[in-house]
This record gives structure tokens, sequence and C-alpha cells, in this order.
């Protein structure tokens, strides 16, 4: 059995809504499997990533059905490695439906939404990649809740660092415990976000996305250009610039009006590292 498969990539967080919220955007992840091979072959030139079953696509794969049968695998991905913008989970859910076709497997959306939340630890990167638009979810008791909701129109802008962060170091900075108060306020703050961005008011949206207690101050450290990049867009009167999933990534959630202002004046400041306008992918994996 031979096919193509297409995962977009993910920002999660989107400030307060730390590993419940995120969105599928309009870089991919495609992969194409082809014909059967004695052992997993995996052709990219993503550098220092697998070229056999380590391969984090296929573990995954093998991991919901070790019984499926080696493929020649072609990837190919415009989502950067450990920046902040989902490229694991493009890899895990791929992975999934890999298992699924050739195992037959006849998973539903939500199981296999389960299957990649339990193996990325955290909803709001898989959660999008399968279902596209944004996506809320819980994952409380091994249990994942997800509501998919469409997006006002608007655009992403994305200040993509050459360094890269692994998740795994950027979550070593956060602390263990909150105290009450400051939980209480850090869920109101996502309470009103998702209530701002479903209502399509982008303006308390931005201010909203801007007032997260879970986690961008630990990790301000790591990433001095979230403020840097907050204050530049404040003085033009711009508001809604997170940190994209555990980083490197900066990014500004506006008006399409607006994005070419937000582009401009991070090109002014920063020579290095990419600026791209992204927009909502609202297929998820296909
Ligand atoms: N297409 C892929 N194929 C194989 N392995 C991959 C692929 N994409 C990502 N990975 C693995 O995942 C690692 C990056 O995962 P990490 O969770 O640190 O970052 P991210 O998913 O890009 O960012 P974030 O979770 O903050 O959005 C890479 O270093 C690589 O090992
Ligand atoms: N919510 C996660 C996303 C990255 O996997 C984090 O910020 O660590």
């Amino acid at each position: 059995m031979q096919f193509t498969l297409k995962v977009p990539a993910t920002s999660a967080n989107l400030g307060p809504g730390f590993d419940s919220i995120g969105v599928a955007l309009n870089l991919y992840l495609k992969v194409e499997v082809l014909e059967e091979s004695q052992t997993w072959i995996v052709e990219h030139n993503m550098g220092k990533v697998y070229h056999d079953e380590r391969n984090l696509i296929i573990s995954t794969a093998l991991a919901v059905d070790p019984t499926i049968t080696p493929h020649r695998v072609v990837v190919e991905s415009d989502i950067p490695l450990a920046r902040g913008l989902g490229s694991s989970s493009s890899a895990i859910v791929a992975g999934i439906e890999i298992a699924n076709r050739l195992g037959k497997l006849e998973l539903t959306k939500q199981q296999k939404l389960e299957i990649a939340t339990k193996l990325e630890g955290h909803p709001d990167n898989v959660a999008p990649a399968i279902f596209g638009n944004l996506v809320v979810s819980s994952y409380v008791d091994n249990i994942v809740t997800s509501v998919v909701a469409k997006l006002p129109d608007l655009s992403l802008v994305a200040y993509i660092p050459e360094e890269v962060l692994l998740t795994k170091e950027s979550r070593k900075v956060l602390p263990d415990m909150l105290p009450f108060k400051t939980a209480i306020e850090g869920s109101s703050v996502g309470n009103t976000l998702v209530a701002a961005l479903l209502t399509g008011n982008l303006e308390k949206a931005g201010k909203m996305i801007e007032a997260d207690k879970f986690h961008e101050t630990y990790r301000a450290n790591l990433v001095p250009y979230l403020k840097e990049i907050r204050e530049l867009a404040h003085a033009k009167g711009i508001y809604g610039t997170y940190l994209s999933g555990a980083g490197p990534t900066i990014m500004t959630i506006t008006t399409k009006e607006k994005s070419s202002i937000v582009k401009e004046i991070i090109e002014k400041s920063f020579s290095k590292g990419k600026i791209i306008s992204l927009d909502v992918d609202i297929m998820g994996i296909n």
C-alpha cells in the first residue's frame, strides 16, 4: 500500500493556554509511504534526524502497531525542528496515521488524539495537527477532551530564531507549584482569551494572550526577544505576541491589515532568523 500524508505545523499555548490551546498553521510535514522494503528507510534532508526505524515518525507507527511491514518513506518538511512550531507533534501524528493505514486499524479521530496526547504528553500541538483550526483541550486523569473552533480572519507573524530550543530544556525552568491565587488568575485569563477569540474580539484576545501566568515569565531568560518584539509591537499599538510552544519562535496574532507592520518592525530590528506571515490551516492531517 502506498500513500501520502500532509500534517500541519502548530503553534501552542497562545499565552495562557499552556498545554491546552493550539492552532494549526500552513507549514507542512509531507510523508510519502512508498514500496515495502527489508527494513524501514526514511529519506529526508532534515539534518540530525534518524533514517531508520528510530525516526520519530516510524518509532511512533511501530509503537501503535508493531506488526506493520517496513517501507521506504520519503519525508519533506517546512516545519523547522525544535523551534516551537510543533515539529515533534507533526511526526507523531504522521506516525499514528501510518500505523492506522498499514495496520488497517480504523482508528477514530478521538482515538488518534488519545494516542498522540499520551505520546507527546499534552494535547495542545497534536490536537490541531489532527483537526486543523484552533483546538482547545484538557488532559486530566488521562482523559483528553477537545473542542475545535474556527478563528476569525487573522494573520500570524512568526519570528523564528536560528537557534533551537528543545521542549525538554524549555520545560525544565517551569515551577512545580503555583500559588492558588496565581492559578485562578491564570485560568481566568485563559477563559477570557477563548471567549474573546470565539466572539471575534481580537483586541481583547491580544491583551489576554499577553497576560499569561503559567510559563512565559519563567522562560523569559531563554527567549529575550519575546519582550523585545512585544515592545516593538506595542509601540505600533499592536497586542498579541506570545511564545509559540516551548519556543524559541515568537508569534504575533494580528489582523491581516496589520501583519505587514509587524513583519517590518521585526525585520528592522532582527537581522538573523526568519520572519514569516502564516495563515491558519483548516484541514489538519490529510
Ligand atoms: N519530521 C520529523 N521526523 C523525525 N523526528 C522529528 C521530526 N520532527 C521533529 N522530530 C524530533 O523532534 C525533536 C523536536 O521536538 P521538540 O518537542 O523539542 O520541538 P518542537 O516539536 O519543534 O517544538 P514545540 O513542541 O515547542 O512546538 C527534533 O529534535 C527531532 O528529534
Ligand atoms: N505546551 C508546551 C508546548 C511545547 O510542546 C510547552 O510550552 O512546553
